[in-house]
């Protein structure tokens, strides 16, 4: 084990791709666009308020105007107050409706996110992280709610506010305006060199931060590994690297978010001092009153509100991109074919010549992506329309990859796979997948109760059907130590479980779907001989009706097939009944004579 403090593995994650301004404003539009009537009422009741607060300085000139201030100016005096109150309740109904329109982005990003994720063609999930893409659907889609509070609205009502007072300064008085424009340009000059900068600060947390939910994900998920090699220290040091990757980039946005507030802080000071300065003489000069000036402060102190949070707006909106470009490289990527028409398969007319066969593979070659070396090539295969069809053949030689062809998790790059002999590129994807029980090599369990996973592929059934298929499955004691309850609970990933109940349990979940095909990829590997045996009548049985696939290492389960397909390479080199390949094949012969009787007798 490497002593060093290792640098976490880089998580492959969505590739990193341009993102301009508009892609982010696209963006943005497109989560907020669920909310567009919320975020317009909070926006106008923040307008509303930001003018109510406008007023106020002029009515408080209008007191103190008159020859003797604050005599005679009652009914000011009375509109000032009215104008405080309705101003503080316009503000907090507006701010309400903002945060609950905000959280409504959320959530439809949110959706946007995992409908997006789950949808995923195979070859481009596997090259995306775990837990790097739980930290975008999780933690990046938080952060938009920042953007939407921070930007969307209050940008708006900002600018507004700042160009509203500009205008009733400049109607006040225009020199000791000039004096104060050139301050708040001097500002944005400076504010706008330390945005880049924060974001890129921005995004090498967030990047950081799903790196280490990468990490910590192999970590968990490898738990008994873990503990059995004693790699727990080497796995803290792995996210250890990680979290203080994003607490680095996390201080550096910090410091420059200082600076950008202190940037404002010192304009804001700045144009009061110069306006107090400008003004003083000026009313010494005579060229404006007492009253005016006092007007015009007042306005500059408005102003110091909306300019630093435009400020901070400018911040947020910084990480808000970040957090909007991560969830856009997720959101960019290529879907699986939605739901077609229930007519796609009909308008594809099945090859007439060809034999009855369930599947067909005719010449076909397939290399993963990324891949060096083809995982299938110039495969073929005719596999019965009833029967058992059996794929044996050494490690490695192709047989998981035919099966994932056949449920279309990738395409061929050369040749067909057809089922009923239609090339299986022309059928509606969730239809043919539909017609399929698939159980794979690890038969994963979910966490939730038995009927939830039993009915996990189907839409419903029947306790008398669930108990039959328990029956069948040999399933029957583990529901007896489920205290005979169907709803109790099984812990994540099925822990409680032992190999053999996680594989048969897969296995009622792919009969209770009625499959018009069954794919088991190695599903009876983990059962004592007794279970096996029970299992494979049940199969026995439904071959004599369906068409089932198995990847078989038993030769128990091999005699009995229909067919047998021996796989070397890629390739299917030879098939056959059990008594002709012993004789016409040499891999066979050995295999027989090897592997697949150990495995019947072990
Ligand atoms: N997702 C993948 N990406 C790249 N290569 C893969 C992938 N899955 C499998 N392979 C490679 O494709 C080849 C065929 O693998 P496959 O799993 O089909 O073999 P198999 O005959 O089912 O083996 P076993 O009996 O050990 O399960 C192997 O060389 C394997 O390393």
């Amino acid at each position: 084990m490497p002593d060093t403090a290792p640098r976490p593995a880089t998580a492959p994650g969505p590739a990193a791709q341009p993102f301009s301004l508009r892609d982010t404003l696209a963006g943005l539009r497109a989560h907020a666009a669920p909310e567009r009537r919320r975020l317009l009422t909070a926006g106008l009741l923040l307008l509303a308020a930001a003018g109510v607060g406008l007023a106020q300085p002029l009515v408080v000139r209008q007191v103190l105007g008159g020859a003797t201030p604050l005599r005679g100016s009652g009914p000011y005096l009375g509109l000032l107050v009215a104008l405080v109150v309705v101003g503080a309740g316009v503000s907090a109904l507006g701010r309400y409706q903002l945060t609950a329109a905000a959280e409504g982005v959320v959530l439809s990003a949110r959706r946007r996110l995992t409908a997006h994720v789950l949808r995923l063609p195979m070859p481009a999930f596997r090259r995306q992280t775990p837990g790097d893409l739980m930290a975008r659907v999780t933690g990046d889609t938080t952060l938009l709610r920042q953007v939407v509070l921070q930007t969307l609205v209050q940008a708006v009502t900002g600018l507004i506010t700042v160009v509203g007072a500009l205008v009733l300064m400049a109607c006040l008085d225009l020199v000791l305006l000039g004096s104060s424009v050139l301050a708040i340009l001097l500002l944005l000059g400076m504010v706008g060199l330390v945005m880049p900068r924060i974001r890129t600060a921005s995004l090498g947390a967030q990047n950081s931060i799903g790196e280490m939910g990468a990490v910590l994900d192999r970590a968990l998920t490898a738990f008994t590994t873990v503990k059995a090699c004693g790699t727990e220290e080497f796995e803290t040091r792995r996210v250890d690297a990680a979290a203080e990757d994003a607490y680095r980039n996390g201080v550096l946005r910090a410091r420059w978010d200082s600076v950008a507030n202190a940037t404002a802080a010192l304009a804001v000071h700045l144009v009061f001092l110069v306006v107090l300065g400008v003004g003083g003489l000026r009313v010494a000069g005579g060229a404006i009153s007492v009253a005016t000036l006092v007007a015009f402060l007042l306005y500059v102190l408005y102003l110091a509100e909306p300019v630093m949070s435009l400020v901070a707006v400018g911040a947020y909106f910084q990480t808000g991109r970040a957090a909007v470009q991560r969830i856009g490289e997720v959101t960019r990527l290529p879907l699986e074919p939605p739901r077609a028409a229930a007519t796609t398969r009909e308008r594809t007319r099945p090859d007439a010549s060809a034999a009855p066969a369930a599947v067909r593979f005719d010449r076909v070659t397939f290399r993963y992506p990324g891949a060096t070396g083809e995982a299938l090539r110039d495969f073929s295969l005719t596999v019965p329309a009833v029967g058992l069809t059996a794929l044996v053949g050494p490690s490695g030689a192709g047989k998981s990859t035919a099966l994932h062809l056949i449920e279309r998790f990738y395409d061929p790059d050369l040749g067909t796979v057809s089922l009923d002999g239609t090339d299986l590129r022309t059928w509606d994807v969730h239809a043919l997948r539909a017609k399929i029980g698939y159980v794979e090599q690890d038969a994963p369990v979910m966490a939730g109760t038995l009927r939830e996973n039993l009915l996990y592929a189907t839409g419903g059934a029947t306790d008398a059907a669930l108990h039959e298929v328990l029956a069948a499955t040999r399933l029957e004691p583990l529901l007896h130590r489920l205290g005979d309850d169907l709803d109790a609970p099984i812990l994540y990933r099925g822990v409680s479980l032992s190999g053999g109940e996680r594989q048969r349990i897969a296995i009622a979940r792919a009969l209770l779907r009625r499959p018009r095909l069954l794919l088991l990829d190695e599903a009876t590997s983990q059962l004592d001989a007794v279970n096996e045996a029970a299992l494979r009548e049940v199969i026995q049985e439904l071959s004599t009706r369906i068409a089932v696939v198995a990847v078989a290492h038993r030769l128990s389960t091999v005699r009995s097939a229909t067919l047998i397909a021996v796989v070397r390479d890629g390739t299917v080199q030879a098939t056959g009944s059990h008594t002709e390949l012993l004789r016409t094949d040499g891999l066979y012969a050995e295999l027989a004579a090897h592997q697949l009787i150990a495995a019947a007798t072990g």
